[in-house]
């Protein structure tokens, strides 16, 4: 079953199209790899279906709403506690039982530390760990593992094997294997936009000479 389909999709980045064209499906049950070299446009393709920035141009057929967006930045509030930050989540997305993502995550010995005190890995840790309770659909995922030692790796890849067990799906960016056989590459390269400047200087350039 088809659970995300993207068409014609055209993305930009500080005014300037980054990737053209793009055109997916994701189906429940399936995660989707994004791959390309650093400043392709990975992160400006998840930011923009998680609707943090508008489309250029095209299609995506479910809302903002339906995703679980994980960033860079892990989005804790420093001062709570884990268990604190687990649970302001948990009200946000009108969901209720931490205690399985905090074992999930490996978080439950370090749940009374403040968010602050926590090591960069353990703070990933946390940020991924809020994936499980938002209750949605799609995560979408960017760089997802960066801090996270191997066993933190194996960690995840578990709760999104479970996710995508119970019917999710998953967008990652990633330049690493995660082991995840239920995952499909989706390489960015041929999606590259062409600056439009070089295009139109080029023609200047040309017709002052015809
Ligand atoms: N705040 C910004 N303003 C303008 N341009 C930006 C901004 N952030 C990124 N860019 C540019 O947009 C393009 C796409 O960047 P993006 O972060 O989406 O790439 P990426 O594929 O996620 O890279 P990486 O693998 O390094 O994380 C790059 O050329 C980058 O330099």
């Amino acid at each position: 079953m088809t659970m995300l389909s993207v068409e014609g999709l055209a993305v930009s980045r500080g005014g300037l199209p980054v990737l053209e064209n793009i055109g997916f499906t994701l189906e429940a049950g399936h995660a989707l790899v994004l791959r390309g070299p650093n400043g392709i446009g990975k992160t400006t393709l998840l930011r923009t279906l998680a609707g943090l920035q508008p489309a250029l141009a095209g299609t995506v057929s479910m809302p903002p709403e339906s995703m679980a967006y994980a960033a860079h930045s892990d989005g804790l509030k420093s001062t709570l506690t884990v268990r604190e930050n687990m649970t302001f989540w948990a009200s946000v997305y009108a969901t209720h039982d931490i205690e399985p993502a905090l074992d999930r995550m490996n978080l439950r010995n370090l749940d009374h530390r403040a968010a602050h005190s926590l090591s960069a890995g353990q703070k990933r840790r946390l940020g991924l760990a809020r994936l499980l309770v938002t209750g949605r659909p799609i995560w979408v995922l960017d760089e997802p593992t960066v801090s996270l030692d191997t066993a933190s790796v194996a960690l995840f890849a578990e709760a999104v094997r479970g996710h995508l067990s119970t019917g999710g799906a998953a967008l990652i960016a990633t330049h690493i294997d995660l082991g995840l056989e239920e995952a499909r590459v989706l390489d960015l390269a041929p999606f590259k936009a062409k600056p439009p400047e070089e295009g139109g200087m080029q023609g200047a350039f040309d017709e002052a000479f015809l």
